[in-house]
C-alpha cells in the first residue's frame, strides 16, 4: 500500500539569521512532512531548530533555500495577498499564549477577530465565539473577560480556540503543553486529539517531551542541530530507533529509563489498540 501524499511538507528547508560575519544557518536543508489527518511529532533538544521550522512554515522567518508545500503548492515566494490567504490554512499556536492574545482585547474580541479579521465585532459573531469557546471546554461567559483573568491552561485553550476559529486545515502546536502541570497538560492533549479527529485537522506537534510526543503522534521526526536525523511511524521510532542520536535521546528521557517502563507502556498501547478496535 502506498502512503498518502503529504498535506504539509518542507523540502530542503534552509533558514538562517544575521548577515555577513554574523550570518548563522539554523536549519540545514531539512525535508519532512505530515500526511492529511495525521499528527507529526517533531522532537529534538533545545536549540535544534524545531520552532524555526514552524515559524518558517507560517512565514514568520524567511526561507533562505528550499520549499514549503501545502497540498503540493509551494508557499515560498508567494505575494503578500496570496500568503495571507494561505496563512489562514495553517495556524501556529506557541508555548506562550500571551504572544498570540492581545492583552487589551477581551477573549470574545480575540476569537471574533479570528473568525472575521476585517471586522472584529464580538457581538456580531457572538454565537460563533461561544461555539469555539465551548469547543475548547470553556464557558461562553469567558468571552467578556481578558486573557490575564485566566489560568495558564485556560489561556492555552483560548489560544487554541482562536487558532481554530480561523478555520485552518493544519494546526502547528509548538510546546503548547510545556508550561502546564501534568494534569492540565493531559487535559489539553486529550482536547487536541478530540479536535483533530472531529475537525479532520492535520497537526504538527512540537515538543522536547518524548513521552508526550509518543502519546499524540502518528509519525515522529527527530531534529538535531538543524538537521533531520530520522523520521518514521511513532511506533517504530520509539521501539527501534535507527539513528544513534534518537537512541541517546530516548535513553536520556526518564520515562524510558525506568525498569519495566517500556513493558508498561506497550501494555497501555495494546489496550488502546483493543479499545479502538471495539
Ligand atoms: N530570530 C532569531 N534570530 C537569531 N537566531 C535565532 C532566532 N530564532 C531562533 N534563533 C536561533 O536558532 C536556533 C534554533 O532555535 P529554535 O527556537 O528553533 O530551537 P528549538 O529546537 O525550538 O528550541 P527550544 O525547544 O528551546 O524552543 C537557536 O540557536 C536560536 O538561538
Amino acid at each position: 500500500m502506498t502512503s498518502p501524499p503529504y498535506k504539509l511538507q518542507v523540502e530542503d528547508l534552509t533558514v538562517g539569521f544575521g548577515h555577513g560575519r554574523r550570518a548563522r544557518t539554523v536549519l540545514h536543508g531539512v525535508s519532512t512532512g505530515v500526511r492529511a489527518g495525521q499528527t507529526l511529532g517533531l522532537v529534538g533538544e533545545s536549540g535544534s531548530g524545531k520552532s524555526t521550522i514552524a515559524k518558517a512554515i507560517v512565514g514568520i522567518h524567511p526561507v533562505r533555500a528550499g520549499r514549503v508545500l501545502l497540498d503540493g503548492a509551494d508557499l515560498t515566494g508567494l505575494g503578500r495577498r496570496e500568503l495571507a490567504a494561505v496563512r489562514r490554512r495553517v495556524q501556529l499556536v506557541s508555548q506562550d499564549p500571551y504572544a498570540s492574545l492581545n492583552p487589551r482585547m477581551t477573549v470574545g474580541q480575540a476569537v471574533a477577530e479570528a473568525v472575521d479579521p476585517a471586522r472584529a465585532d464580538a457581538r456580531k459573531h457572538a454565537a460563533a465565539v461561544e461555539r469555539w469557546l465551548e469547543t475548547v471546554a470553556l464557558d461562553g461567559s469567558a468571552a467578556g473577560r481578558y486573557p490575564h483573568e485566566f489560568s495558564g491552561g485556560q489561556r492555552q485553550r483560548i489560544a487554541v480556540a482562536r487558532a481554530l476559529a480561523v478555520g485552518p486545515e493544519v494546526l502547528i502546536a509548538d510546546e503548547i503543553t510545556s508550561a502546564l502541570d501534568a494534569s492540565v497538560q493531559a487535559e489539553v492533549l486529550n482536547l487536541l486529539e478530540e479536535l483533530r479527529r472531529s475537525l479532520s485537522l492535520t497537526m504538527v506537534f512540537i515538543s522536547h517531551d518524548l513521552a508526550v510526543v509518543r502519546h499524540v503522534s502518528d509519525e515522529v521526526a527527530v531534529l538535531r542541530h538543524g538537521e533531520l536525523v530520522e523520521q518514521g511511524p511513532a511506533h517504530d521510532v520509539y521501539r527501534a530507533p535507527q539513528h544513534p542520536y534518537t537512541r541517546s535521546l530516548l535513553a536520556s528521557a526518564p520515562t524510558f529509563e525506568e525498569p519495566g517502563a517500556s513493558h508498561a507502556s506497550a501494555e497501555a498501547e495494546d489496550l488502546e489498540e483493543k479499545e479502538e478496535a471495539v
